[in-house]
């Protein structure tokens, strides 16, 4: 099954995930499908009730993404007090097997009947709204954050990722995305072209559970492999931990309380002697997500000791900035967000005099409706000569819900190992007349000797040039 988060096509199918985006800040997540699987007994199948109105999920599906659905009037009270157990049917339709998959072999569903108001809009899922709208388990790796963090490990299509721990499955799907190369069923990899991975790690054996189940729901099965383990005791080898097959990991990422306790598993030759899970063939890149300072201190010394390089500790403290014109002024009526009040003395007081004066028209009957409103029309045209982009006080603060928190990224790279067959590989395989065995014994000339020789090679050239017309011209 294709993934709706790597290639979700151009409208929505049945049993695959969708985000039914109700305004900017909520999005449901659900699974679409046209049967009810979870027996609330609606006779229009499985229905999402939400604040803006009942959708079952018949009127989403096979629509194109993005699509705006009208809300369906649903019988929402009486289903309960049915005489058949609704759930008996859909356990008769489970067994059946006409549930799963087999939408089109449904028993009738009643038609779904609009309703007066209420919409939605169906939208694709993507790592960033995913992350915003999974089921949280635990604390999660937020877009601003996985974002740099994946671009620093330079993940890249056919990469292989080593996730620890897995949590609620944020960074997984971030991830996932970064590295997909293709999926495993359109055909094996080969040297030229790897498919990429995210192998993850957790020892929570029920976010185990439900991070597998997801990524099985999200298509993303043989792009995501779920490991239920202990890494600071058993390391990173898939399948058996002493005898698994080395997932050939090009960069790391540990969301872990104690990260220096796995480290020691992230070496190119472990003492034990099992096969390293990293690739040999290549650099590997980690980033290791901490709360405090100390922890990142923690990781660092380990890191020095186990040969890692180029290590680097950055803060992460996302803050957006919230700029717009604040508007004070009695020439703000009406104008959104403004504050109408009199932004100096000077206008106070031409308001009460015009106050005032209106008062005394009044009083002697002399203001006409017409006379008003000409004269309201002349104050506010004296006040417009400023285009409207440049009114008021510009003004910035820090949005308070960017949804982030402060975490000290630590950096670092492991080369690759080097032996003597690597070098020989390398030089027949890239010959170069600058690298023979004769240059690398002579120390290397500078640029002034380099100049010297050449000036003397010339004088040379030209006292032999010399000779011969000499010669020439006495024979
Ligand atoms: C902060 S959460 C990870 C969140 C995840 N990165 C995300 O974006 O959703 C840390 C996870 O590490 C797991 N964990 C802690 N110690 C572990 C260990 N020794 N081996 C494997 N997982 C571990 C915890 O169970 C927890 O789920």
């Amino acid at each position: 099954m294709p993934s709706p988060f790597l290639t979700p096509g151009s409208s929505t199918k049945a049993n695959e995930l969708a985000l039914l985006h109700l305004r900017r800040d909520q999005t449901i997540p659900t699974i679409l499908r046209t049967y009810d699987d979870e027996n609330l007994g609606y006779d229009e199948g499985k229905v999402t009730n939400t604040r803006f109105g009942s959708f079952p999920h018949s009127t989403i599906i096979d629509h194109p993404w993005g699509s705006q659905i009208a809300a369906s009037k649903v019988d929402t009270g009486s289903r309960g007090r049915r005489a058949a157990p609704p759930k008996r049917k859909a356990e008769e339709l489970d067994a059946s097997g006409t549930t799963t998959g087999g939408d089109e072999e449904m028993p009738s569903l009643k038609t779904p009947v609009a309703a007066a108001s209420g919409f939605l809009h169906v939208l694709y899922p993507t790592p960033e709204s995913w992350t915003m709208s999974l089921p949280h388990r635990t604390q999660v790796v937020y877009t601003p954050d996985y974002s740099y963090i994946l671009h620093r490990l330079r993940a890249r299509p056919g990469n292989t990722v080593i996730e620890a721990g897995a949590g609620s499955g944020s960074f997984t799907h971030a991830a996932v995305r970064a590295v997909f190369n293709g999926y495993p069923e359109e055909g094996p990899a080969t040297k030229r072209r790897r498919l990429g991975k995210v192998c993850s790690f957790e020892f929570h054996e029920q976010r185990v559970g439900k991070v597998q189940d997801e990524i099985n729901q999200h298509g993303l099965d043989g792009l995501v492999e779920v490991t239920h383990r202990d890494v600071y005791e058993h390391g990173f080898l898939l399948g058996d931990p002493q005898t698994g097959k080395s997932p050939k990991a090009n960069a790391i990422f540990l969301d872990l309380p104690a990260p220096w306790l796995a480290l020691k598993h992230l070496v190119r030759k472990p003492p034990s002697g099992a096969e390293s899970p990293l690739d040999p063939s290549s650099p590997v890149y980690l980033c290791s997500f901490s709360p405090c300072l100390e922890q990142a201190e923690r990781t660092i010394r380990i890191m020095r000791q186990l040969s890692w390089l180029s290590i680097s500790m950055v803060e992460v403290s996302h803050r957006r900035l919230d700029v717009k014109r604040e508007r004070v002024g009695l020439d703000t009526e009406g104008v959104r967000g403004a504050t109408l009040h009199p932004k100096s003395v000077e206008e106070a007081v031409a308001k009460l005099r015009s106050d005032e004066e209106r008062a005394k028209l009044g009083r002697s009957g002399l203001l006409q409706s017409g006379d008003a409103s000409a004269s309201k029309k002349d104050s506010s045209a004296q006040m417009s000569t400023t285009p409207s982009y440049a009114l008021g006080r510009l003004t910035h603060r820090s949005e308070p819900d960017l949804k982030t928190h402060t975490s000290y990224l630590v950096f670092a790279v492991l080369p690759r190992d080097w032996t003597e067959e690597d070098e020989q590989r390398c030089r027949q395989k890239w010959p170069s007349n600058r690298v023979n065995s004769a240059a690398e014994e002579t120390p290397a000339k500078s640029r002034r000797q380099m100049k010297k020789e050449a000036k003397a090679q010339k004088v040379q050239e030209k006292g032999e040039e010399q000779q011969t017309s000499e010669a020439k011209s006495e024979s």
